[in-house]
């Protein structure tokens, strides 16, 4: 969902009801169908999300489950005159009616970071959540696009595809790290930098998420600027400690919540025109992948009918983009094995 799309979804809902044409130009009784259901969704993130979820045109159901406190973000999501239905879940037994028919699951379940933490500290809470709810996942909705928010997305990645393989329902083209929120912090810092638009520029990030496993391509960028090589390594540094950045400005009350959101909303939407069939839907994600030596690894990825359509490969890096690569494998390979271990030890 990109701002346009959210000026346009803003003005659309001004109307009660539906409007006659989306922006990917279904007619609006022709949209196809579409339940989404977010995990978490009473949390930080999950509350704007669902927020920014139920403004998207392309959902027309929409199930907000959490282990408390759902009943109430639902019923105030529910009063937005746009095309989805809303109902709140609250509770492990309610969590197969708040699964069953999605299209597309997000998972912001898990605890945040506080200052001084880093977001492998996260792993013990987060990867026994993102365990039994891929488990859930694997029950009621086996066929569902994931988005995995919850950190360590690293290892929440592998542990997810671990689960789902002892159920035997893994698709490695249904399961996604979202790593957005890279890509829109390293479009916002580079446009500043150079001085350009913000809404014409794209930058895409690979590796993983967490800090020098964040790996953004600059020199990829576009519009291209003619940036000196210090100024490419504050941007690369910005955007990789751009979590812990908001981590210690909001010293000690959790991390990004409101551009995770706002990621995190884009990247559902991307997943959605993919399984409608929209062509040419790229956005990067952490996922199963060949282009490196590595089993999951984030990078451009063309969405369709059954989520990933193809992992796009790396191009052309530059020296430096080459030595980042290289140094951030082993934390990456240790993230993905910690999760891989987990899933298969519990
Ligand atoms: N991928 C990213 O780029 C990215 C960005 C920001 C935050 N995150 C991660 O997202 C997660 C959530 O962050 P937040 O700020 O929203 O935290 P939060 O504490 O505000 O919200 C988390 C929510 O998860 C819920 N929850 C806990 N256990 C659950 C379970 N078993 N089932 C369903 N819901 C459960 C909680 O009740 C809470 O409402 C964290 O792990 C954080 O590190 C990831
Ligand atoms: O930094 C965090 O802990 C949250 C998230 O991964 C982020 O990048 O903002």
């Amino acid at each position: 969902m990109r701002t346009s799309m959210l000026k346009s979804i803003v003005r659309r809902s001004s109307v009660p009801g539906v409007s006659s044409v989306s922006r990917r130009g279904f007619a609006s009784g022709s949209a196809p169908e579409r339940k989404v259901a977010v995990l978490g969704a009473a949390g930080g993130i999950g509350q704007p999300l669902s927020l920014l979820m139920k403004l998207n045109p392309l959902v027309s159901r929409l199930a907000l489950y959490d282990i408390a406190g759902t009943p109430g973000v639902a019923a105030d999501v529910s009063h937005i005159n746009t095309r989805s239905e809303v109902a709140g879940f609250a509770g492990e037994e309610q969590l197969g009616q708040a699964l069953e028919g999605a299209d597309v699951v997000i998972i912001p379940a898990g605890v945040p970071r506080k200052p001084g933490m880093t977001r492998d500290d996260l792993f013990n809470i987060n990867a026994g959540i993102v365990k039994s709810l891929c488990t859930a996942i694997a029950k009621y909705c086996p066929h569902a696009l994931v988005n995995m928010i919850s950190n360590p997305v690293n290892s929440t990645v592998p542990i997810a595809a671990e689960v789902f393989k002892k159920a035997g329902t893994y698709d490695e083209k249904r399961l996604f790290g979202v790593t957005t929120l890279d890509v829109v912090r390293a479009k916002t810092f580079y446009a500043g930098k150079a001085r350009a638009n913000v809404a014409d520029v794209n930058v895409p990030v690979v590796g993983g998420h967490a800090g020098i496993t964040i790996l953004p391509l600059f020199s990829q960028a576009t519009p291209t600027a003619n940036l000196s090589d210090e100024e490419i390594e504050a941007l690369t540094k910005r955007t990789q400690d751009g979590g812990t950045e908001v981590v210690e400005a909001k010293a000690g009350k959790g991390s990004a919540t409101l551009s995770m959101a706002y990621a995190g909303a884009i990247f559902a939407d991307a997943c959605l025109k993919g399984l409608n069939g929209v062509p040419d839907v790229v956005e990067c994600s952490f996922v199963q992948s060949n282009v490196t030596e590595l089993p999951f690894f984030a990078s451009k990825v063309r969405l369709g009918k059954n989520g990933v359509e193809e992992v796009l490969g790396l191009g052309q890096l530059t020296d430096y983009e080459k030595k980042g690569l290289e140094a951030l494998k082993p934390e990456l390979l240790s993230s993905i094995e910690k999760g891989i271990k987990f899933a298969n030890a519990n």
